[in-house]
């Protein structure tokens, strides 16, 4: 049995300073919340942010869900002190901004040395340079704390001069090679955000092609968008089905020794039956998740 990946499949920004919004969030059923510092804040609210920040962590109550607080850079004013106060912090990871070089990530990691062994390094992926170094960067997770990428389409469609539109056909290729080197060093990787938060319509289409793209997730900025974009990753009963279907098939004493059989009419080789079993446990874990927050 393949071990399952944690469900991440809604992960909502708040900027720091809205205590509204930290407050709400306790009661969300997104998978992580990620509390930030960085292009939410003014730069005249920086140090009240982190303070807020870190009293949210310190205070708790979000459950089962993932607390991530997104840094300012390490070349900003604000980034070196972000990342020393969160390494002392009781938050699951830090996620740190506009990363486009392998250095980066290694300043980052010496910058958190002293943090406890479970705090991971997230960073977003959201510039040129960042993409034209891709493998490069991933490369680094076995060797550093980082464990996960954000897409940030913002940011890169201004970097690129790119005019995205609803279908984000300008990004596209970018989406699928950058999901290609997550998987390939063993990364988690998460959708950006959809900025039309008033037109649910356009984000479940969104949310629907990261899934088809394979991202784990989605990266939100409304509450309004955690519940479509939970069902747009959860996996589907039909492929649960199929999935069922499939290791019941495998499980068969005829099929023990074979590499492709026929299910339902269609080809299942065992690549399909490890897609499967990955499939059926992560429907488990989204299941204990969700029992668990109530
Ligand atoms: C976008 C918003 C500024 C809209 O805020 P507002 O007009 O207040 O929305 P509503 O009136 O509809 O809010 C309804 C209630 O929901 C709460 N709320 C709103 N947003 C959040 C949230 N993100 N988390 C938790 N709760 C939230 C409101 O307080 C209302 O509560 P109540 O009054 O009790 O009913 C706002 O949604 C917002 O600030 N969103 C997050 C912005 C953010 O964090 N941006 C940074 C991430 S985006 C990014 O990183 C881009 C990336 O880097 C890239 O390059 O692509
Ligand atoms: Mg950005």
């Amino acid at each position: 049995m393949i071990a399952p990946d944690r469900p991440r499949r809604s992960a909502l920004f708040m900027p720091a300073i809205n205590a509204k919004a930290l407050a709400k969030a306790r009661t969300l059923p997104a998978d992580a919340i990620i509390i930030d510092l960085e292009d939410s804040v003014a730069p005249e609210r920086k140090a009240e942010a982190r303070a807020a920040a870190l009293a949210a962590v310190a205070e708790g109550g979000f459950g089962g869900r993932e607390v991530v607080i997104r840094a300012n850079g390490l070349d900003t004013p604000w980034g070196a002190d972000d990342l020393a106060a969160i390494a002392r912090s009781r938050a699951d990871a830090v996620l740190l901004p506009k990363v486009s070089r392998p250095e980066d990530v290694r300043a980052a990691d010496i910058a958190l040395s002293a943090a406890p062994a479970a705090l991971q390094l997230w960073t977003m992926i959201e510039s040129c340079g960042a993409m034209l170094r891709l493998d490069q960067i991933a490369a680094l997770a076995p060797t550093t704390r980082l464990s996960l990428w954000v897409i940030g389409t913002n940011d890169l469609a201004k970097d690129m001069r790119a005019q995205p539109g609803a279908d984000r056909l300008p990004l596209q290729p970018l989406l699928a090679v950058a999901v290609c080197a997550a998987r390939a060093h063993g990364l988690a990787i998460l959708d950006s955000v959809c900025n039309e938060f008033r037109d649910l319509d356009l984000f479940r289409a969104e949310a629907q092609q990261g899934r088809r793209f394979g991202f784990d997730g989605k990266t939100l900025i409304h509450p309004a968008q955690v519940e479509p974009c939970n069902a747009a990753y959860s996996p589907a009963p039909a492929d649960l089905a199929w999935a069922e279907a499939v290791i019941a098939a495998f499980g068969l004493p005829e099929n023990k020794a074979k590499g492709a059989i026929q299910v339902e009419g269609k080809m299942a080789e065992l690549l399909h039956l490890e897609d499967a079993e990955r499939l059926v446990a992560m429907a488990k874990r989204i299941a204990q998740l969700e029992a668990a927050a109530g």
